[in-house]
């Protein structure tokens, strides 16, 4: 759809703090604003989050703009996640009010991440319309929203001991899962948010729009499920990464401007480097990270690791076959071609990135939706392998380096044809996120949308 060329309109982007509620958004704010130049972009960060992601190149008609910094720190957000957690939902509604009242053009729609879920009160009161936007997989969303049927299979709230392995069957749109796979806030970590997330998940259907950030393609079934059964207009607008600007086929050829890492990936063989990240915020004990690192240096794999803060700690003295780094550009490395597969803790983001990237995937889920993914990634898309094949609570370092030497093989079939289940996902990825592809379709469905409200 062509916006009039005179009319100038604006959207409030009010994303969850964490970089894997950040990233989605501004990746849609984006893809919208070079679709629609005349849509101008307003996006709330507290102050501390624009110290972290101002170095960004933004479009010109997005800004940032701050409210003051009355959550914990990013820094401490690991500490104390339930205390943080709930001070999003408490301190943050009073300064993006006033902050929505002092700007000078009115939004035309706030899109706002789910799980602060006052911003849907904010809109009501300010008479502006408010898109749910959802930064994890339709399944989850499926799942939180039918939690009336878990509790009435005795699913929720219950002593599950010993039930771990029952199947729930029938949540609308998404196929038999473990009651060991679903989200942790239902039965483990996090069930102290249960409540809250009730809340949040029961309050949704008050927004004017709900926005996926999945693939259409590959959670059709329960898209179009909840497309049925929600009050409201529901919209899967892409994986929502930055497959715009990405590099899907790098050249070999060393750039002085490139990264280190780059040009190290640059130099090794296709396809024989295993990518190990374990996200961008939570990490596995101190003693089971002791056993991933001594199983990966034993395993001989030639290893590209993510270490945040702790680089020293994964590196091993006269390793000569693998490279920590404190950050990276991940879709970039990703899509390199020495790149030959992924061990990921299956953030939402990360396993859309690994899906657009075609690689295999080693799954170490820790909490929240991650457990859910990991299902998919293993049993739904059959594209990787969990790294606890038995659910034991540990695993050891023999057993670490035995499965990444496996992994790594270039000559073992069973993971050949996961590569190629891989390429397949793929490409299912890139056709919906070519120009016609349904992540348009849906994206300019959901822009005009909100347009005609505005102009009826
Ligand atoms: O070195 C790195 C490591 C990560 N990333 C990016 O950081 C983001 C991480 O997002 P994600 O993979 O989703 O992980 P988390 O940051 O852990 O995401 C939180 O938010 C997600 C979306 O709601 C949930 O699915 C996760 O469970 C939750 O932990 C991705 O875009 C990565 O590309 C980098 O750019 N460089």
């Amino acid at each position: 759809m062509e916006l009039p060329s005179q009319i100038n309109c604006h959207i409030v982007a009010m994303p969850y703090p964490g970089r894997g509620h950040i990233n989605p958004m501004i990746n849609f704010c984006k893809i919208i604003v070079t679709k629609y130049p005349n849509i101008f972009v307003t996006f709330i960060v507290t102050e501390e989050w624009l110290s972290l992601i101002s170095s960004e190149n933004l479009p010109e008609n997005i800004k940032y703009a701050t409210i003051p910094n009355v959550i914990p720190s990013e820094f401490e957000r690991a500490n104390d996640f339930t205390a943080f957690f709930k001070a999003t939902l408490t301190n943050m509604e009073g300064p993006v009010e006033k902050l929505i009242d002092a700007l000078t053009m009115k939004p035309i729609v706030i899109v706002y991440d789910t799980y602060l879920s006052w911003v849907i009160r904010l809109g009501n009161r300010r008479n502006i319309p408010v898109a749910s936007f959802f930064t994890m997989s339709a399944t989850v969303f499926s799942i939180g929203y039918h939690m009336d049927l878990l509790a009435q299979n005795g699913h929720l709230r219950a002593n599950l001991s010993g039930k771990m392995h029952e199947q729930v069957d029938y949540i609308p749109g998404i196929p038999s899962i473990r009651i060991l796979d679903l989200p942790t806030p239902f039965y483990g970590k996090g069930q102290e948010l249960l409540d809250v997330v009730m809340e949040i998940f029961s309050t949704v259907s008050k927004a004017q729009y709900l926005l996926f950030t999945s693939i259409y393609e590959l959670e059709s079934i329960v898209i179009d499920v909840l497309k049925q059964i929600f009050p409201i207009l529901v919209y899967p607008i892409g994986p929502a990464i930055p497959y715009f600007t990405s590099e899907k086929n790098p050249s070999s050829t060393t750039s002085i401007d490139e990264p280190d890492y780059i040009k190290w990936l640059n130099a090794q063989p296709n396809g024989s480097v295993l990518y190990i990240s374990q996200g961008s915020f939570l990490s596995v004990s101190r003693d089971e990270l002791d056993e991933i690192i001594a199983g990966v240096h034993d395993s001989g794999v030639r290893f590209f690791w993510v270490a945040r803060d702790e680089t020293v700690r994964f590196q091993k003295n006269g390793c000569s076959v693998g490279l920590v780094v404190p950050w990276c550009d991940q879709l970039k490395v990703l899509s390199h071609p020495s790149i030959g597969g992924f061990w990921s803790h299956c953030g939402w983001n990360s396993t859309k990135e690994a899906a657009f990237s075609g690689l295999p995937m080693l799954t170490l889920p820790i909490f929240w939706d991650q457990k859910t993914n990991s299902k998919q990634i293993v049993e739904d898309w059959k594209i990787g392998y969990r790294v606890k094949k038995h659910d034991q609570s540990s695993i050891s370092r023999e057993e670490i380096s035995t499965l990444l030497k496996w992994f790594m093989d270039s000559g073992n079939e069973e993971v050949m044809e996961t590569r190629r289940r891989a390429k397949e996902i793929q490409k299912i990825c890139q056709c919906s996120t070519a120009n016609g592809g349904s992540s348009e379709i849906n994206i300019e469905a959901f822009i005009k949308n909100v347009l005609c409200h505005k102009y009826s």
